[in-house]
């Protein structure tokens, strides 16, 4: 299948190389336009993207690379559209995995890992020969933490650290929670934290989270001043709000996914404002909170320089520790799963 290459101009300076797979897909339709438009990296930073797919959709590519085209974006200098994998991450800076078959009605997220597993194998093991040592790799794909963590094992000359996946819609869908209890603009709502999985086990946890409220920082706790919500329906409508989209839409989220990819890349990019912590799935190695290593967990990590670190010290009560620990227990055997079916 031919690549199609399309070189809109060409500036002096250093374009960004971005690979988003999935690309003829419904995530894809959103965030390319936002990657394109600067959201993401910057109004000033010309951008290449790289654009994957498989064989049978480059028709359907075709006509996205025609639209980008027709957006008209002053930094998006050239657009490669391929269904070659060595084509699409040769010498990228950043990777949006996001191609992957998405769950229906009735599924579980893990459900997907037999047919999906697969793709994050190869894919592991072309960023390891063709891309940048130091590409920057969010995983969309669902499960998102594993497929992100047999990626990463598949390409070990690229540090571990490169390598994570998106539970920021987790973290935007919480905090528009919160902010409609408390009346308040989202903006308003800080330090909210996803732990563990991307799957309905993941515990969101707004223990530690800020609202500010009339110009003063309040304890969320505080500021919702209602426990039993906090623990009981805050949680679970965030657990299982990509099940209620599925519900309504028959398709599962994209306009917010791809909103939240921007917001985990930009973050990771630029880093995060002081003070302030945002939730991805990194690699759980040298942790202080007790969650196994070897796996891709969500924590709280501050952004900064282009590098991740963990939040430490925040207070684990029982009710945290038995929801962290029942997530972690999921992605062990999430990992023992996948790792049979790719033959590892
Ligand atoms: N982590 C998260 O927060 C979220 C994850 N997702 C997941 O993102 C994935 C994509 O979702 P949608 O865009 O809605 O799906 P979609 O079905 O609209 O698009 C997926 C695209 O990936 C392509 N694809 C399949 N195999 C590929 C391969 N080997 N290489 C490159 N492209 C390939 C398909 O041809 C299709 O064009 C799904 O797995 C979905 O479950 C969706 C929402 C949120
Ligand atoms: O629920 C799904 O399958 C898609 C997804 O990951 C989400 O919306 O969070």
């Amino acid at each position: 299948m031919a690549t199609m290459h399309k070189v809109f101009y060409q500036l002096p300076g250093k374009a960004l190389r971005v690979c988003v797979t999935g690309a003829a897909g419904q995530i894809a339709y959103s965030l390319l336009y936002s990657v394109a438009k600067g959201d993401v990296f910057g109004k000033d930073q010309p951008i290449i993207l790289t654009l994957l797919d498989i064989a049978p959709m480059m028709e359907v590519l075709k006509g996205v690379v025609m639209e980008l085209q027709d957006c008209a974006l002053p930094i998006l200098q050239e657009v490669i559209a391929t269904a070659d994998e060595r084509e699409a991450f040769t010498d990228i800076d950043v990777a949006m995995l996001v191609g992957a078959m998405p769950r229906r009605e009735g599924m579980e997220r893990k459900d997907l890992l037999k047919a999906n597993a697969k793709i994050f194998q190869s894919q592991g093991k072309s960023l390891d020969q063709y891309a940048k040592k130091t590409v920057k790799v969010v995983v969309v794909g669902n499960p998102a933490n594993t497929n992100a963590l047999i990626a990463m094992k598949c390409a070990p000359s690229i540090p571990k650290e490169n390598f994570s996946c998106l539970t920021r819609l987790d973290q935007n869908r919480a905090k528009s929670q919160i902010a409609g209890k408390c009346s308040v603009p989202t903006s308003a709502v800080k330090n909210v934290t996803i732990w563990g999985n991307h799957s309905s086990t993941q515990f969101p946890d707004a223990m530690h989270a800020v609202v500010v409220k009339d110009g003063k920082d309040l304890k969320a706790t505080e500021a919702v001043n209602d426990d039993a919500w906090l623990k009981g329906d805050f949680i679970t409508t965030v657990q299982k709000r990509g099940a209620a989209v599925i519900a309504a839409r028959k398709l599962s989220s994209a306009m917010s996914a791809a909103k939240a990819i921007c917001d985990h890349v930009r973050d990771w990019v630029q880093g995060t404002p002081d003070g302030e912590w945002v939730s991805m799935g990194v690699i759980s190695d040298g942790n202080s909170y007790g969650v196994p290593e070897g796996l891709i967990y969500s924590f709280p990590v501050k952004l900064s320089g282009g590098k991740w670190t963990i939040v430490d010290g925040l207070s684990i009560d029982a009710f945290a520790r038995e929801k962290m620990d029942l997530t972690a227990k999921e992605l062990a055997e999430e990992r023992d799963a996948a790792f049979e079916f790719i033959g590892n």
